[in-house]
């Protein structure tokens, strides 16, 4: 299986995964005066339902919060996508230190942890048919910079101690993601992939140029997690990240001049 060690990180990944070297990798390293300004791109709707919110998971190699995703109740439309997308996740990537953790970079600059809200594409079945179409998902992107705590990461913080270990996990009712959104959602695009294997090239990119908060305590909390499971020798659940990939001629658009 894959992971982020030096044996079976991100450099080996190609061996199982060879859409790994392929044309749309993500992430990337955004570089801000790079991007064209594109004044058709709407502004991002975003309508999350907390009844939706179901439970947390250690997945071994983050944790994640699961959505019923049964019904139109949490969408994300407008933007760079036609039709409606469902949210059925969300999950984050963090470093051992502040210095590093996110997996996109903005012009070189490494933020402490990135969130990532994961949709897709409602002219497919379910998120199974839709993860390996090229409009298959939309995955929202979020950094998290250091500074004041913030109280609603500490909601997800607080359930940490029932998913210490992979496999791991509990309900986590009424839960709304709306709450971990910066307050203006201007935006950066393009076309690319799943950021863990299988590494599908299936992501429509919107990451949003605002971070949220985090305090240096509760990235501590983050670092608490375990990528091994119970009974087998503790390994801190750290440095999750994938680095930027080549850009390969893509055009990254923003939503602001
Ligand atoms: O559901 C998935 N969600 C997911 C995506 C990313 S992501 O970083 O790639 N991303 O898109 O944000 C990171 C994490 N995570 O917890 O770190 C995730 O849990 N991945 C996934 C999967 F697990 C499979 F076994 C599979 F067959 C498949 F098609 C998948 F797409
Ligand atoms: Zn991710």
């Amino acid at each position: 299986a894959w992971g982020y060690a030096d044996h079976d990180g991100p450099a080996k990944w190609v061996e199982s995964f060879p859409i790994a070297e392929g044309p749309r990798q993500s992430p990337i390293d955004i570089i801000p005066s790079q991007a064209q300004f594109d004044s058709n791109l709407k502004q991002i709707k975003l309508k999350y339902d907390p009844s939706t919110s179901k439970g947390i998971l250690n997945n071994g190699h983050s944790f994640q919060v699961d959505f019923a995703d049964d019904d139109n109740k949490s969408t994300l439309t407008g933007g760079p996508v036609t039709g409606t997308y469902r949210l059925k996740q969300f999950h984050f990537h963090w470093g051992s230190a502040d210095e590093r953790g996110s997996e996109h970079t903005i012009g070189g600059t490494k933020f402490p942890c990135e969130l990532h809200l994961v949709h897709w594409n409602t002219k497919y079945a379910n998120f199974g048919e839709a993860v390996n179409k090229p409009d298959g998902l939309a995955v929202v992107g979020v950094f998290l910079k250091i500074g004041a705590a913030n109280p609603s990461l500490q909601k997800v913080l607080d359930a940490f101690d029932a998913i210490k270990s992979k496999g791991k996990q509990t309900t986590f009712s009424n839960f709304d993601p709306k709450t971990l959104l910066p307050p203006t959602l201007h935006f950066w695009t393009y076309d690319g992939s799943l950021t863990t294997p299988p590494l599908h090239e299936s992501v429509t990119w919107i990451v949003l140029r605002d971070p949220i908060s985090v305090s240096p305590a509760q990235m501590g909390k983050f670092r608490s997690l375990l990528f091994s499971s119970d009974g087998e020798s503790p390994r801190c659940m750290v440095d999750n990240f994938r680095p930027p990939q080549p850009l390969k001629g893509r055009k990254v658009r923003s939503s602001f001049r």
